[in-house]
C-alpha cells in the first residue's frame, strides 16, 4: 500500500496498522466542545488604546487556561486563505512529484512524511501526512521548497515572514506581561522558524485512531492556522476538550521552553489531533525554535524567594534529544532538567 495517506482515495476501511490497541484509541464517546477558549483581540492596541488590558488577557489566558485564540492579528485573511489553498493543492498533486520530497530524514531541510519520522519501526501509524521545512530567513530556504503549486514560493514566503511578525509580537507582549525587557525572546531563542503542515484525508473509524499524538511542543511557541474541519484537543483538567475552529482566528500555543524561561509561569499545554470521518483536514503550524546552542534557563527577572529555579541551564539541543529519547514525553524530559529541593 501506498505509504502517504494523501495518495490514497476514498479509504473504506481501517488498513490494520493504523488501529490503535484498545487502551490507546479515542473511543466513541464525544469529547465536549470548549466554547471559553480565551479569544485575544488585537485590534484595540492597532487602535493605539493602551495595550495594558491586552497583556492582561494574553496573561491570563497562558496562565489559567494554557493557550489561547487570535484575532485581528495582522496576517491578512487573503494571505492566510491563498496559504491554506497552497497546501491542500500541494497535497493533492501526483505521487510521483510528492514522492522526492518523502524523508524521515531529520536533517532534510524540506520533508514530507506519514504519521511521525519513526514510521518503519512504530508499532501503529498515526492517521497523518505532514510536511515540514525551514522558512527562515526565507531567502536561505526558498530554494528547497516546492515548485509546484506554481505560487507556492511566492505564497508561503510571504506568509512565513508574516506569521513570525505576529508571534514577536505576541512574545513581547507576553514580555510586558511577565515583566522581562522587551525582544526577550528576540534572537537565539526564536532564530529557527519551522512550517509543519498537517493533512489528514477522512478515516472510516476516527475512534481506532488518531491524526496526532498527545504531545507538548518542544519549542518556544507554536502558532496554527486551523481549516473548518475540527480534530484538535487540549487536555484541559484531566479532560480532553476539543476546539472549535474560529474563522480566521490564529491559534497559540505556549512550548515547552516557554514553560522553562518563564520559570513555570506559563504551561506548555496537551494536546492531541482525532480524525473526521466525512473530511479531510489540514492544518498550518509555524514553529518558533530556539538554535541548538543556545542556553536555556528560567529568566532571572523571574526567579526570587518566593519562586525559585525550576529548572538548571541547558542547550536547547540538550533538551530536544532528551525529549527524543523519551519518547516525547515532556514530563519525563523535564525530570532530567529540574531542580529539586
Ligand atoms: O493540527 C493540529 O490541529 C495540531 C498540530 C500540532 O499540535 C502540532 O503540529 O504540533
Ligand atoms: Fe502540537
Amino acid at each position: 500500500m501506498e505509504v502517504l495517506i494523501s495518495n490514497w482515495s476514498n479509504v473504506q476501511s481501517m488498513p490494520e496498522s493504523f488501529v490503535f490497541p484498545p487502551e490507546r484509541r479515542p473511543g466513541k464517546n464525544l469529547v465536549p466542545v470548549c466554547n471559553d477558549i480565551p479569544v485575544i483581540d488585537l485590534k484595540p492596541i492597532d487602535e493605539d488604546h493602551d495595550p495594558a488590558e491586552t497583556i492582561q488577557q494574553i496573561l491570563k489566558a497562558s496562565q489559567e487556561f494554557g493557550f489561547f485564540q487570535v484575532i485581528n492579528h495582522g496576517v491578512s485573511e487573503v494571505l492566510m486563505d491563498d496559504t491554506m489553498s497552497v497546501f491542500k493543492e500541494f497535497f493533492g498533486l501526483p505521487a510521483e512529484y510528492k514522492a522526492s520530497f518523502y524523508s524521515n530524514d531529520i536533517n532534510r531541510s524540506c520533508r514530507l512524511y506519514t504519521s511521525t519520522l519513526n514510521y518503519d519501526k512504530e508499532e501503529f501509524h498515526y492517521w497523518r501526512d505532514n510536511f515540514t521545512h525551514r522558512c527562515h530567513p526565507v531567502d536561505d530556504y526558498i530554494q528547497f521548497w516546492p515548485e509546484k503549486p506554481s505560487r507556492y514560493r511566492d505564497v508561503v514566503g510571504q506568509y512565513s515572514v508574516e506569521v513570525r511578525k505576529f508571534l514577536l509580537r505576541i512574545l513581547d507582549l507576553m514580555c510586558e506581561g511577565l515583566g522581562l525587557e522587551l525582544r526577550y525572546f528576540d534572537g537565539e531563542f526564536s532564530k529557527n522558524q519551522l512550517l509543519s503542515v498537517n493533512y489528514h484525508v477522512p478515516c472510516p473509524d476516527p475512534s481506532l485512531t488518531l491524526g496526532m499524538p498527545e504531545h507538548s511542543d518542544p519549542n518556544l511557541i507554536s502558532m496554527l492556522q486551523q481549516c473548518d474541519v475540527p480534530g484538535l484537543q487540549f487536555l484541559k483538567d484531566g479532560q480532553w476538550i476539543g476546539v472549535e475552529p474560529l474563522p480566521n482566528a490564529l491559534l497559540v500555543i505556549p512550548g515547552l521552553q516557554l514553560r522553562a524561561i518563564s520559570n513555570d509561569k506559563f504551561q506548555s499545554p496537551k494536546h492531541r489531533v482525532v480524525t473526521h470521518s466525512k473530511e479531510a483536514r489540514t492544518t498550518i503550524g509555524c514553529f518558533l525554535i530556539p538554535s541548538n546552542d543556545v542556553c536555556i534557563e528560567p529568566a532571572r527577572a523571574l526567579v526570587n524567594s518566593g519562586s525559585p529555579q525550576f529548572y538548571r541551564a541547558y542547550k536547547y539541543q540538550e533538551f530536544f534529544s532528551t525529549f527524543t529519547v523519551k519518547g516525547c514525553d515532556a514530563d519525563a524530559a523535564f525530570e532530567s532538567f529540574k531542580l529539586h529541593g
